[in-house]
């Protein structure tokens, strides 16, 4: 056994685990009681997208063993051979199935992930290129084995797709637009489900199981298991989100960010490792159909409060970043702030 660290895992200096980060619970990151008077629930959800870009949920209609099934089956699948495992993986044409290659900002991620979207076929851009209009179907490679993990992967994703979208209603309410306002916008969503995978890590202190990052969709819904690692950016601070077993976490994406032209805005966070334990986490990412154009939602931008970005191609954004993750490149990856416009 080695006992070497691969460089490419090394964090910089400045975005090492710190570990004195404070541990905390309920006070920081919102939690809402998804149950009950809607009025509430609407102006709970906007106060928290506004002020944190994170809030957790409870009474969110999730069955509490469909998790449990969850992390069971995950576990099978990835203490399977890497042989096996590789079976499902992605590669340079299908970025969905399983990979351990990850890198965020250039770093390599101490993970392996499975990938798998939510609806089994899905449309996107046959390639990065704004001139060609070729498009080209995608679909899971879903493993043998375990035997069930399909069928459980694809409960799990239709509970959490419904909670996703139970969201979405409440964020465009709290922005003061009718409930239905974006679904349209999901016909052809291009939306999947992340299972991330961290093994225990004997070099805790240098690397990261996810390095910082913002999401890209319009908002992801988040389980974690007991373990923790989440860290979250609060004023300047890195700050732990505690572990609850009947809380979701959900965080408003870089999408959320630009269609409601920055009132509410997506925070950088970040998975630390543990130097003993495993751990897992289930991410569901919200995205729209490969066409759509994001940009300032036209009720929402005004002389006063003019459009903050300029539309850009939701296919083409994704297309681009997938090519990118791949293999450690000495650029930044496309992101929101390249159409940003200057203040
Ligand atoms: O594992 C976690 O707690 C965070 C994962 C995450 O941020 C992501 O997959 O985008
Ligand atoms: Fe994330």
């Amino acid at each position: 056994m080695s006992f070497e660290l691969d460089p490419s895992f090394i964090v910089d200096m400045e975005n090492r685990p710190n570990v004195n980060v404070a541990a905390i619970g309920r006070e920081e990151v919102p939690v809402i009681d998804l149950s009950g008077d809607i009025e509430r629930i609407v102006e709970e959800v906007g106060n928290a997208c506004k002020e944190c870009g994170f809030l957790q949920v409870i009474n969110h209609g999730v069955p509490l063993h469909l998790l449990e099934a969850m992390k069971e089956t995950s576990k099978e699948f990835f203490d399977q051979p890497m042989d096996e495992k590789k079976k499902a993986k992605r590669d340079e044409v299908n970025p969905v199935g399983y990979h351990d290659g990850e890198h965020t900002k250039n770093v390599r991620d101490w993970k392996e992930v499975y990938d798998f979207l939510i609806d089994d076929s899905t449309l996107i851009p046959a390639s990065p290129d704004p001139d060609c209009q070729e498009l080209r179907t995608i679909t899971n490679p879903w493993p043998k084995n375990p035997s069930q993990f399909r069928v459980v992967c694809q409960e799990y994703a239709g509970e959490m797709e419904k909670l996703a979208f139970k969201l979405m209603e409440i964020i465009c309410l709290s922005l003061g637009l009718p409930g239905g306002r974006l679904k349209g916008y999901f016909e052809e969503q291009t939306s999947f489900l992340r299972i991330n995978h961290y093994p225990p890590c004997l070099f805790s202190d240098l690397t990261l199981g996810c390095g910082r990052h913002k999401d890209f969709d319009f908002l992801t819904v988040l389980a974690q298991d007991d373990v923790g690692g989440l860290e979250v950016k609060r004023n300047g601070k890195w700050v732990h989100v505690k572990p609850d077993p009947t809380a979701l976490i959900i965080n408003v994406g870089d999408i959320c960010q630009v269609w409601s032209n920055e009132r509410y805005k997506s925070v950088e966070h970040r998975a630390v490792v543990n130097g003993e334990k495993e751990r897992y986490s289930f991410a569901l990412f919200l995205v729209p159909s490969h066409h759509v154009m994001v940009k300032p939602l036209e009720e929402l931008v005004s002389e006063e409060d003019p459009p903050k970005y300029l539309p850009y191609n939701w296919g083409k954004f994704y297309a681009t970043r997938n090519r990118s993750d791949y293999k450690k490149q000495n650029v930044d990856n496309i992101q929101i702030h390249d159409f940003r416009v200057p203040n």
